[in-house]
């Protein structure tokens, strides 16, 4: 059965154990297999507390031994990198960002999507669904988001952009996305004009999602390469 996200000031279903209703209940994971579990757990039952699940996040403090074997970073865009599948219920993985790197502006796919900062320091920007064809978006609010901070958003909320704003430090994020998604909406600044995009992994469990080229080119690569490439990160300027 198809999880439901409550929000706590919402109705939440008798068959939910009050432990996953009340966010104070939270215990910190001991490390990045423990709040896997965790959320494993949470995701077994039929409503799950959006707070619970912040609160949760939140409370895992990023150890970079838990999770250096995904953090995998490329010279041109941001990366996103497979943790974990959740049985199909969810998409747990970490974003990488080099110095300036950042996402073009995006919807979440009707998705629920907490963010969590693993290392560095993020900002984000929300912006208001575009109101009228060809005008420039409106900023909601902007938000720096610090070490172990967990950020919330999804489309009723409105859309973001997310940047590491460093010239000299990375930063890598946590992200999980409730339920998986396999393209959203990326906009235009400018005009608001929105543009599917696909999203890619560069890694899946540590592991490079394409293969190493091989000395017999493969007449198609440039393309695979192209259809492999993160179409969510912001053009270069
Ligand atoms: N939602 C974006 C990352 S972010 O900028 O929030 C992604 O999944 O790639
Ligand atoms: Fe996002």
């Amino acid at each position: 059965m198809d999880n439901i996200l409550v929000h706590s000031d919402e109705h939440v279903g008798m068959r939910v154990p009050m432990k996953y209703r009340d966010e104070k209940a939270v215990v910190r994971p001991a490390n990045l297999v423990e709040l896997i579990a965790e959320v494993d757990k949470i995701f077994s039952e039929d409503t799950v507390n959006v707070d619970y699940v912040h609160a949760l996040m939140e409370s895992y403090k990023s150890n970079p031994a838990d999770w250096r074997a995904y953090a995998k970073f490329d010279p041109h865009r941001y990366t996103r990198n497979l943790v974990s599948e959740g049985n199909g219920k969810y998409n747990m993985m970490l974003l990488c960002w080099n110095e300036g790197q950042g996402s073009s502006i995006h919807d979440h796919a009707n998705s629920h999507c907490f963010m969590k900062v693993l290392q560095g320091s993020l900002i984000e920007t929300q912006y208001y669904w575009p109101a009228k064809k060809g005008q420039p978006m409106k900023r909601k609010q902007t938000t720096e988001l610090m070490l172990d901070q967990c950020a919330y958003i999804d489309d009723t909320i409105g859309l973001h952009r997310v940047e590491n704003p460093s010239h000299v430090d990375s930063a890598i994020t946590l992200h999980l996305y409730i339920p998986p998604y396999s393209e959203c909406h990326c906009f235009d600044e400018n005009t608001g004009k929105p543009r599917t995009a696909k999203v890619t992994f560069w890694s899946k469990y540590g592991q490079r999602t394409r293969e190493a080229p091989t000395e017999s080119a493969d007449p198609d690569s440039s393309k695979r390469d192209a259809d492999l490439r993160n179409a969510m990160a912001q053009p270069a300027p």
